[in-house]
């Protein structure tokens, strides 16, 4: 690899609040007024993120995207191909012959084989080679390999597969754009990155890598796009913090703890006055003292580490709960749950909560007898509002809307709850929704349990989104405010977060991303190859599989101790496990070895946690559990004093 600067390709990398949102959308400006025949491309991690960038850009030059949303548009031309389809077959054909041939007997295979049959007669190879006319994006986590369908991962690999071998769709792509941005580089995988580097590589179009890997959340990147970030032009660095006030930014310099990424407060921000200096609470009970500052605080921005926790907050618990459960938000779909939830606009993919978030408009212009803006409502969602109920021509037309919507409205108001099923079933009764919309939803097994939720917790869901002042740690980059409550907390499932294990490790050791991160990288070449060897995960070793293989894990682990020795990050997150497992080699031992979760769990705190604090502009609160910093307490609280926190005990 040369180690010659890429003069077109550039990274910014900079911390938290150092403008680089801010930095696309000027370069966007300036671009699009000094080469207005240009095209822009921009792609963003969320569709959220997409629409935020558009909002203040709106340049039918400038393409915005999500990098799911940009392939597919841009490839899908090309899925009935016959060199593509060619292609498929060159790089899923092994995958179809063992699913055809099903040498283990999977039962769901086995379905999905019969079903194949079912609809084409036979099943062989051939047949499915003649049967594909097309490939799709099926937007689900698996491919539909007989099918032609490309899953969430896979439509981006094939995308990468499709550049590589068709150079003039790669032309293609630095022929329409002159300027790209890939914003939250950190979170797109290596494949992505690659894919863009090497298609603009040696040509005139520019194109921009930022984000800030310190703010990786998502567990996408796998290191090997590091040579390339190695060379990349680094001339744009951001150095200023335009978000937080000095004494936030100070704690945020000594988190990252990298002079390189050292940020200067901005002159707009140096005078600013906080409510309290930032401060950490030690809580007997979280709940009760988030009530209290809550009260004290009613601006502040709750982060909670979970989507769960952070909607039983705002008390719509169970509707997240049974709606997250439903089958069209398990998977990585377009939309999740939380997605539906928080979209009011006409676009809300979900009918159910589209419809009442309608009834909730309603019932606000109904207080302020806004009939005109009631009947606005009905009329832009003809598929859900019966169209002659929006007709309010005479007199009689009103009398009978206003019937019809006391009858909706007395219910929904009404302070003994009532379910969500018995609104909709008012909505059908009056005649005012459509039918098939209502009894769609009505006969859907898959909404029967949402339906049963009670109305208060939809109401206290739009209450909310008034002022959403509640979010994840993960899904709150890029914003910024006032006022900020983290809250502590642990996950042993998705995502793996170890916030305590975190604190108690940075508490006793002076770490930074990059100590951290090559650890990490380094201790996960280890698991893999020892898992490699053995050929399962430790996870899944049995008494007899243990007797087989302890010499080796004994001189394996032996050997990981003797290279890490010196690593305090090994010493403190995962030494016990292997000393455990020294003393007595066992199943129960071996377990607990050569787990990544082991690091990964506190690596990814140490960035939510960094991530939460940086959006504070003025005020930080950090809410700990106290019954769990019991064995590290003096030490923890010494940490947080040096840093720049205040401590109440
Ligand atoms: N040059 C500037 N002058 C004044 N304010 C700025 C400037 N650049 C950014 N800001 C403000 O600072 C805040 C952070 O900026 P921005 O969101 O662009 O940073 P970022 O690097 O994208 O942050 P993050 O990585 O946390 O998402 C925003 O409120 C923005 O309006």
């Amino acid at each position: 690899m040369a180690s010659t600067i890429v003069d077109n390709i550039y990274l910014v990398n900079a911390p938290a609040g150092s403008g680089k949102t801010t930095t696309i959308k000027a370069m966007i400006l300036h671009h699009t007024v000094e080469n207005p025949a240009d095209n822009i491309l921009c792609i963003t991690y969320t569709n959220r993120a997409a629409d935020e960038l558009k909002k203040d850009t709106k340049n039918p030059r400038v393409y915005y995207s999500t990098i799911h949303s940009f392939l597919h548009n841009f490839i899908s031309i090309y899925f009935s191909h016959p060199e593509v389809l060619e292609l498929y077959f060159e790089v899923y054909g092994d995958d179809i012959k063992r699913r055809i041939a099903n040498l283990e007997g999977n039962l769901s295979v086995e379905t999905s084989n019969q079903k194949y049959i079912d609809k084409f007669g036979t099943l062989n190879y051939e047949n499915i080679q003649q049967n594909l006319k097309s490939l799709y994006y099926n937007e689900l986590q698996f491919n539909s390999l007989y099918y032609g369908g490309l899953s969430h991962d896979d439509l981006i690999t094939f995308a990468k597969n499709v550049l590589e071998r068709f150079p003039v769709v790669k032309r293609r792509l630095t022929q329409k754009f002159q300027l790209i941005f890939l914003d939250e580089y950190q979170d797109s995988s290596a494949t992505v990155l690659k894919m863009f580097y090497e298609a603009v590589y040696g040509t005139s179009t520019k194109l921009y890598f930022l984000g800030d890997k310190m703010q990786q959340i998502y567990k996408n990147y796998d290191g090997t796009f590091e040579e390339e970030l190695s060379i990349l032009n680094k001339s744009i660095a951001l150095k200023t913090n335009h978000r937080s006030i000095p004494q936030v930014l100070d704690i945020l310099n000594k988190l990252y703890n990298n002079e390189l990424f050292k940020q200067e407060p901005s002159p707009q921000n140096m005078d600013l006055v906080p409510s309290h200096l930032p401060r950490v609470l030690v809580c007997d009970d979280i709940t009760k003292s988030l009530d209290i500052e809550k009260a004290k605080y009613p601006e502040a921005l709750l982060l909670f580490l979970l989507n769960q926790k952070r909607f039983d907050s705002i008390g719509a618990g169970n509707l997240y709960r049974k709606l997250s459960k439903m089958e069209k938000y398990s998977y990585i779909q377009q939309s999740s749950a939380l997605d539906v939830l928080i979209d009011q606009t006409n676009e809300n993919p979900d009918p159910l909560i589209k419809l009442l978030f309608a009834v909730n408009k309603i019932a606000e212009y109904y207080i302020n007898a806004n009939l005109g803006s009631i009947v606005q409502v009905l009329k832009k969602n003809p598929k859900m509002f019966d169209k002659a109920a929006c007709v309010v021509y005479q007199h009689e037309d009103k009398r009978r809307l206003k019937i019809n919507l006391d009858l909706i409205l007395d219910l929904y108001n009404d302070d003994n709850d009532f379910d969500i099923k018995s609104i909709i079933s008012i909505l059908k009764a009056t005649g005012l929704a459509k039918l098939d919309f209502i009894d769609a939803i009505l006969d859907s097994e898959e909404y029967s349990s949402v339906l049963e939720v009670e109305i208060s917790e939809f109401k206290a869901l739009a209450n909310y989104l008034k002022i959403p002042n509640v979010s994840t740690q993960h899904g709150v980059k890029g914003e910024s405010h006032k006022t900020v409550f983290f809250i502590a907390e642990d996950s042993n499932s998705t995502p793996v977060v170890h916030m305590y294990r975190f604190f108690k490790l940075w508490s006793y050791t002076d770490i930074s991303l990059n100590s951290f991160k090559s650890f990490y990288y380094e201790y996960v070449k280890w698991i893999n190859a020892t898992i490699h060897y053995l050929g399962f995960k430790l996870s899944d070793i049995n008494k007899t599989l243990h007797g087989q293989h302890q010499d080796y894990l004994v001189a394996k682990i032996k050997e990981l101790i003797e290279n890490f020795k010196d690593n305090m990050i090994f010493k403190e997150l995962c030494g016990k496990s292997y000393f455990d497992y020294l003393s007595k080699p066992n199943v129960t031992t071996a377990k607990g070895c050569f787990k990544e979760s082991q690091v990964y769990g506190a690596l990814c705190a140490y960035r939510l946690f960094y991530v939460g604090c940086s959006r504070a502009k003025r005020n930080l609160t950090i809410f700990i559990d106290k019954s769990k910093i019991d064995s590290y307490a003096v030490q923890l609280f010494k940490k947080f004093r040096e840093v720049g926190f205040e401590v109440e005990n």
